[in-house]
């Protein structure tokens, strides 16, 4: 079992997500060469784990997500080839992903499984967590939509995925629209029904300029796996960059392991050439963070907006208003046909 806190030399293990959460804002289109390189320069800097996987993660690519330039399988086994240090990690949703997936996976050198769930069903990811910890993989589960379910519910779902294998349990901010204090007290919710059974993370997005700020909070409430990625290359206004959160630790003598110039010149030199814009906080992502919408949403949002000729920050409001969770992307296209129906 891992221990409650990290190891005596960090106080935190950051987790990389460009390579898996930017992948929703690449439209899942990662080349072998991009891969090796980003993986090549995180690695170097020091991060400790690399998540790699299509943005909606194993099995993502399809239509309704957006099919994969490159097979992630080919993309975790480059990754695996171009670490000397880091562990490579990655995501699966059961449904969108089956459990050969994770075995593939293992088989091709992964080592860190992360199972996600919307956070009122941890319970369909029991059996994945069962197979992981049969196969030596280390476990991270995702409660998705953290910001729609109240401290002591998250607690209850994180002790179903505790008491199936899962040795991390990460309040998941996928709209961005968590504030401060709900950081805490989601986090400070699950450590104290944790206890020493799992560690607790925090996955956090910039949609409301928030990312390293509630990234910090989640520590200081007792979080020890923190994830970020290096430029924000992330869904929505994207994840907690990395670079900024390692040099805020360093201030606060939080140990991070990761060598802040080194993921400076990372993020500058390796990752913004491998991303097709800067993740900004515009107006839709705004909106996402306000009206607490999936992150992943925001590219099909785009792309329905011009296709139906409406607007794609009311296809974001209007998802908000259903309540949208992950896996009803199909529902975008119900909202961008009413509305184009509603303006003719
Ligand atoms: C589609 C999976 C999703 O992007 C996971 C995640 O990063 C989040 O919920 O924020
Ligand atoms: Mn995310």
């Amino acid at each position: 079992m891992l221990s409650r806190h990290f190891s005596a030399e960090l106080d935190l293990r950051i987790t990389d997500s460009s390579l898996r959460d930017g992948s929703h804002a690449k439209r899942h289109q990662f080349t072998a060469a991009e891969v090796a390189a980003v993986v090549t320069a995180l690695d170097a800097a020091g991060v400790p784990v690399i998540e790699v996987t299509h943005g909606d993660g194993l099995g993502g690519s399809s239509f309704t997500y957006g099919l994969s330039h490159t097979p992630e399988q080919e993309l975790i086994r480059t990754a695996v080839a171009n670490a000397t240090r880091a562990k490579i990690a990655f995501l699966m949703l059961p449904g969108v992903g089956v459990i050969d997936d994770i075995r593939a996976a293992a088989g091709n050198g992964a080592t860190v499984c992360r199972i996600a769930t919307h956070c009122t069903e941890a319970d369909i990811a029991v059996q994945h967590f069962g197979l992981a910890r049969e196969i030596g993989l280390e476990t991270v589960g995702f409660l998705m939509m953290a910001h729609s379910q109240p401290p002591a519910d998250l607690a209850k779902q994180a002790r179903i995925m505790a008491d199936a294998g899962c040795q991390c349990v990460y309040v998941v901010d996928s709209a961005g629209a968590l504030v401060l204090d709900q950081v805490s007290d989601r986090v400070a919710a699950l450590v104290a029904e944790l206890g020493d059974d799992a560690q607790v993370g925090f996955h956090g997005h910039e949609n409301l300029g928030l990312g390293v700020a509630n990234s910090v909070l989640a520590a200081r409430a007792g979080a020890t796996q923190i994830d970020g990625s290096t430029r924000r290359f992330g869904a929505g206004a994207g994840n907690t960059p990395v670079e900024a959160f390692v040099g805020v630790c360093d201030k606060l003598g939080i140990r991070t392991g990761v060598d802040f110039f080194a993921i400076v010149d990372a993020a500058e030199d390796v990752v913004r050439p491998a991303m097709p814009d800067e993740c900004k906080l515009d107006r839709m992502a705004l909106i996402m963070g306000y009206a607490g919408v999936y992150s992943s949403f925001l590219m099909h949002a785009f792309t329905l907006g011009q296709r139906y000729g409406v607007s794609g920050a009311e296809i974001l409001v209007k998802a908000g208003e259903r309540r949208l969770v992950g896996g009803q992307e199909d529902q975008l296209i119900d909202i961008a046909v009413q509305l184009a129906q509603r303006d003719t």
